[in-house]
């Protein structure tokens, strides 16, 4: 049995686990609860909080937001339904993980404090000779929570996590979902018909590993995972919460339901894209040609200017090659542009 620390009786009474992550950046001492309808609540640390209904579930789901603190669209939208859920007003079937990545960069209004947390995972946090910082720690801690969320789910539950973001540039496909490297294994239809009720119709398929919280998921623990952009980055008060209506209905059906039913798979719904490449800033002198606000997916003709690096020009080498999440101010070796190109459904989706 857990101790009952201070801040039980207020959690109990606002549910504004947000709050309390952000008054307590790095750590929060643990806690369990149960609440009227029997959902057993454990807070494991700072911005970790798990749900157990009392019923036997067959979904274990991770809802992440904050991975990236100034991307607040997501952090409002699992704010309220961890509200909603400890207030007794939504009663889950499902086992639910939510967690508010990095609570210290939330109060600082930034993407992240010292290093960026979504390039620390499946172990990147931990290497020879690289001094560990507090990005690197939570990295370590947000790992070992999601493992042992998933260790203790019913045997053959399905697994599932949703890390949700906003983009820096506008987008032309406002939002959209990063499916991770899944090493040969089909698609989904079943997940992109979940994105679609999301009001997430474009998706990207990625062709390689990555240091994601989304590829770790997917690639160590086998979950149905991705990296969900649901709009432009705005600080807290600025975001129109009706754009984010049908996700946060999805979501809440997802977690409070039995089973969901979505519409039949029908592939002109969406607009799916094949990364093309991953141009890495390697030199300090790394530009764009474009403006700050060249939105996602703009395509580029055939032998346009794409991005230099120090004295390496990157040419489009394919008609309407299309950028995404061009950023020329990443760490030294660290993604600063994808490209993509337009792919059709073919066998490889189930
Ligand atoms: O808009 C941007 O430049 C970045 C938005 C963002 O945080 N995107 C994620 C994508 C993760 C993935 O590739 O799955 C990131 O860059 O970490
Ligand atoms: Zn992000």
């Amino acid at each position: 049995m857990l101790a009952k620390p201070d801040y039980l009786n207020d959690l109990k009474n606002t549910g504004d686990f947000l709050t309390l992550s952000r008054n307590n950046e790095w750590h929060l001492e643990p806690s369990e609860f149960t609440l009227e309808n029997g959902t057993g609540v454990t807070v494991h640390d700072t911005g970790v909080i798990e749900f157990q209904p009392k019923v036997t579930t067959t979904k274990d789901i991770v809802l992440s937001s904050a991975v990236h603190g100034n991307e607040t669209a997501p952090i409002e939208i699992c704010d309220d339904l961890i509200k909603t859920i400890i207030k007794g007003e939504l009663e889950l079937n499902q086992r639910v993980l939510f967690i508010f990545g990095n609570p210290k960069s939330i109060n600082i209004g930034l993407r992240f404090v010292e290093e960026n947390l979504n390039r620390l995972f499946n172990g990147h946090h931990t290497v020879e000779g690289v001094p560990m910082n507090d990005e690197r720690k939570r990295a370590a801690k947000l790992e070992q929570y999601v493992t042992d969320f998933f260790s203790r789910g019913q045997q053959g539950s399905a697994r599932y996590h949703y890390d949700l973001h906003t983009a820096i540039r506008g987008s032309k496909n406002e939002k959209f979902a990063v499916y991770p490297y899944l090493h040969g294994k089909p698609w989904k239809k079943s997940q992109l018909q979940f994105l679609l009720s999301c009001g997430v119709n474009t998706v990207l398929m990625m062709k390689s590993p990555a240091t994601t919280f989304s590829y770790y998921s997917s690639y160590v623990h086998g979950a149905d995972s991705f990296t969900v952009e649901l709009g432009q980055v705005k600080p807290f008060g600025e975001n129109d919460m009706a754009r984010f209506a049908k996700t946060k209905q999805t979501l809440t059906a997802l977690i409070s339901q039995k089973e969901v039913q979505y519409p039949h798979f029908n592939a002109s719904d969406f607009e799916l894209f094949a990364v093309h490449r991953t141009i890495n800033r390697t030199q300090e002198d790394f530009s764009f040609p474009f403006s700050d606000d060249a939105e996602n997916f703009t395509g580029f003709a055939k032998g346009e200017l794409l991005a230099t690096d120090g004295d390496t020009p990157y040419y489009a080498d394919v008609e309407g090659e299309a950028i995404i999440f061009p950023n020329a101010n990443v760490a030294l070796g660290q993604r600063a542009l994808l490209t993509v190109t337009p792919m059709q459904v073919d066998s490889n989706f189930v």
